[in-house]
């Protein structure tokens, strides 16, 4: 296959690099403070009681709820206790009959079943033991990581949101536009993008095409931990972005990747600012933004790399020119993708009837073709 662009990076190596370039924030292995459970418990809502008694009637004691003491009674011969899901045996019982086998007349319950000694029980230390591994370091941040961070008695990590600036740049930008101008559509876009995607976003005054005020805005982008900047990073006479960021020392983690639309994409860091310098065009600005910051977010909070891909057909030829991937715009129903005719990376107005991007390969793809796609948030 002939190859116009042999300087791009793939669109895999680019998520690798960035991942790789960012720092997860580090997380504690787990260990059991104590056996799991910490009591023989009822697994059911029913009766406890002794199994070696078999069909005989049972005289109830009273009844054991989730948290209760179970000291409170002891089941011998001939009793039984009436017990909720999760509360801990009484001494002396060894079974649970659940509600539904047991029939109930005159204070007595009637066994319908036979009861097997730990029935419907959990045992004490089924789970694990006091001091046992239960999730190593390497485990990634996720909301059941915390849920078990709870479970064992450890503090667990504030819910901090990571910020996220966002500035559009480019002369053009202006609110009330001649006809040579034009209004900021991806401040509004990448701000209610990356807010979707869970960040904390502050929306930055747009910047001019100057490179004396880029790197002032770089430098000073006030706590934020990722800047997402759009325009400025192509080839244009005005695209001063890649050679401020250069100046200012910021290590470029990767610049043109071999993506239909998205190509000038580029990503830096700067001392401690991840900075996503998307290209100016809409589609273009939303598809890299719809890429990268989901996975730069998961990694600075520690979760693991996210698979946002799904599989769908596509009902209809899409036709592909050069030899970059392309993703094209889809109305989705069900996993049916029907691609728009769209008018390029500047064509927002496709973009926003659209449901999702679908991954075509050079050479494109015939109706019916299985392939990935991206759902647009
Ligand atoms: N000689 C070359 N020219 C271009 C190349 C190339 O490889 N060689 N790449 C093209 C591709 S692909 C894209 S995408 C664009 C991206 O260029 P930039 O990132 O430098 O973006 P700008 O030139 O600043 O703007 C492109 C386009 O988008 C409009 N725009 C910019 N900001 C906004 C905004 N906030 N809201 C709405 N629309 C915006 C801008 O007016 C331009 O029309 O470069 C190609 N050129
Ligand atoms: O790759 Mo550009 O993003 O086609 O328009």
């Amino acid at each position: 296959m002939s190859c116009d662009h042999p300087d791009l990076l793939p669109l895999d190596e680019a998520l690798t690099r960035l991942w790789a370039a960012l720092p997860a924030p580090p997380v504690l292995e787990l260990r059991a403070d104590r056996d799991d459970p910490a009591s023989d418990l009822a697994a059911m809502d029913g009766v406890a009681l002794r199994a070696a008694e078999g069909l005989a009637p049972r005289r109830l004691l009273g009844t054991l709820y989730a948290g209760d003491d179970p000291a409170a009674f002891t089941v011998t011969p001939g009793t039984a206790v009436r017990i909720m899901t999760g509360a801990a045996l009484p001494p002396g019982a060894d079974a649970i009959l659940p509600v539904e086998q047991l029939r109930e007349a005159e204070g007595l319950i009637h066994p319908l079943e036979v009861p097997r000694p730990g029935d419907h029980t959990r045992a004490r230390g089924e789970q694990a033991r006091a001091g046992d591994l239960l999730l190593s370091a390497e485990r990634p941040f996720s909301a059941v990581r915390v849920a078990l961070q709870a479970w064992v008695g450890q503090p667990v990590p504030p819910l901090g949101r990571i910020r996220v600036a966002v500035a559009s740049t480019g002369d053009e930008l202006v609110a009330h536009p001649r006809p040579h101008q034009i209004r900021d559509s991806n401040g509004p876009m990448l701000a209610a993008l990356a807010h979707t995607l869970g960040a904390e976003v502050e929306r930055r005054p747009s910047l001019p095409d100057d490179p004396a005020a880029l790197g002032r805005a770089l430098r000073n982008a006030g706590g934020a931990r990722i800047l997402l900047t759009s325009g400025g990073v192509s080839m244009g006479e005005h695209d001063h972005l890649p050679s401020v960021l250069k100046d200012l020392g910021a290590t470029i983690l990767f610049h043109k990747i071999r993506l239909k639309p998205g190509k000038p994409m580029l990503a830096a860091q700067l001392d401690d600012l991840l900075v996503l310098a998307l290209p100016g065009n809409p589609v273009s600005a939303y598809l890299n933004a719809l890429i990268f910051l989901p996975v730069a977010l998961a990694r600075l909070e520690g979760r693991a790399m996210p698979d946002a891909w799904h599989w769908g057909r596509l009902t209809a030829a899409v036709k592909t020119k050069g030899d970059r991937p392309f993703m094209v715009p889809c109305r989705r129903t069900g996993s049916q993708l029907h691609p728009l005719a769209g008018k390029g990376s500047a064509d927002l107005v496709t973009l926003a009837q659209a449901d999702a991007f679908a991954w075509v390969d050079p050479g494109g793809r015939e109706p019916g073709a299985e392939v990935r796609y991206l759902t647009i948030v």
